[in-house]
């Protein structure tokens, strides 16, 4: 799969090791940055990720801060982004199978690495299960184009 990547300076050790893991399983990572530890913003590298991931050059994202918080709010700014932040990796997985996830979110200064490429692992092997939740899904088109639910 290709994987789009983005972190600010908070997250960018915690971006490496999630590119070296998924290129390793033979997955192609598209990086936009941060490209080093210096002081950055971390909604440039949030929303340049969730583009890549809604225009289609990526079939999901992953994205690391401090938090995981900040960037998951400016990824979510672009319309037809679905980015979760997790801790573990049972909400990975049931953001993927009940919400349609398609970018993750991963706080460099609240979860160690083995425990954000297991939340990685868990969100890329789980599968949309569609069904009842297709239309609650589709819901979240009606709210970015403006209609009143
Ligand atoms: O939600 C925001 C992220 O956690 C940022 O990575 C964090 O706010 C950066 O903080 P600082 O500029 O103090 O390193």
């Amino acid at each position: 799969m290709k994987i789009a990547l983005g972190a600010d300076h908070a997250g960018f050790a915690l971006k490496t090791a999630v590119a070296d893991h998924l290129t390793a399983l033979g997955h192609e990572v598209l990086d936009g940055g941060t490209n080093s530890p210096e002081r950055t913003d971390y909604p440039i590298y949030g929303s340049r990720a969730a583009r890549l991931v809604t225009n289609g050059e990526a079939d999901f994202g992953v994205i690391c801060c401090g938090s995981g918080i900040g960037i998951s709010i400016a990824a979510n700014k672009v319309p037809g982004a679905r980015c979760v932040v997790c801790t573990e990796p049972y909400s990975a997985a049931m953001a993927r199978r009940h919400n349609d996830a398609n970018m993750l979110a991963l706080g460099e200064r609240f979860v160690g690495v083995d425990m954000a490429l297991a939340c990685v692992d868990a969100f890329l092997a789980a599968d949309f299960e569609g069904g009842r939740h297709a239309g609650r899904v589709a819901l979240f088109e009606q709210i970015e184009s403006g209609t009143e639910l």
